[in-house]
């Protein structure tokens, strides 16, 4: 929320019903705990008009486990998510809380300078469909994806300064 409120033009509001899921223009599913964030959205009754907006082209983004949600398949696992994305990921890949890191890279289609990326018990994607756009690959893992309206990455812009991803998801 502090980064969108840095935005010009951005009105960020909490979504928590499927009220707010039908008002909003945008949206960004957070990092956090996929498995958790799952149960919510069934508890909710939430995902059937998630999905039925991002069909019809509401741009979403999810950052680590908001990128398990989008996820068409989960490697190794069952547990609920929305299943829209052309992408298999897997979940804690890169190992527990402590092996969490930051790094830095250029991605072409979103900055010209490096950005910093921060990992928390981050998942990556395994297997991107051939109409998945790979932005940025880290160590012969892809980080962050697109496919059409949808926005997909490892890593959590949110905790560092850079405004930079915030902005490209605000020109879908
Ligand atoms: N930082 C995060 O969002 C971690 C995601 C978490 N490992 C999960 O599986 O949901």
């Amino acid at each position: 929320m502090n980064s969108l409120q840095r935005l010009n033009d951005v009105l960020p509001v909490e979504v928590k019903s499927q009220k707010d899921i039908e008002r909003i223009d945008s949206l960004i599913i957070p990092g956090g705990e996929s498995t958790t964030i799952g149960k919510l959205l069934r508890d909710f009754n939430l995902s059937g008009c998630l999905v039925d907006r991002i069909h019809s082209g509401m741009p979403v983004w999810g950052t680590c486990a908001g990128m398990i949600l989008l996820a068409r398949k989960i490697v190794e696992e069952d547990s609920i998510h929305l299943g829209v994305m052309d992408i298999e990921v897997r979940r804690n890949a890169y190992g527990s809380q402590l092996d969490s890191f930051s790094c830095s890279a250029v991605m072409d289609k979103v900055s010209e300078y490096p950005i910093e990326l921060v990992f928390i018990r981050a998942p990556w994607i395994e297997r991107a469909g051939e109409n998945v756009e790979v932005l940025a690959v880290h160590e012969c893992k892809i980080i962050a994806a697109r496919q059409n309206n949808m926005l997909a990455t490892s890593f959590h812009p949110e905790l560092t300064d850079d405004l930079t991803f915030h902005k490209y998801f605000a020109g879908f």
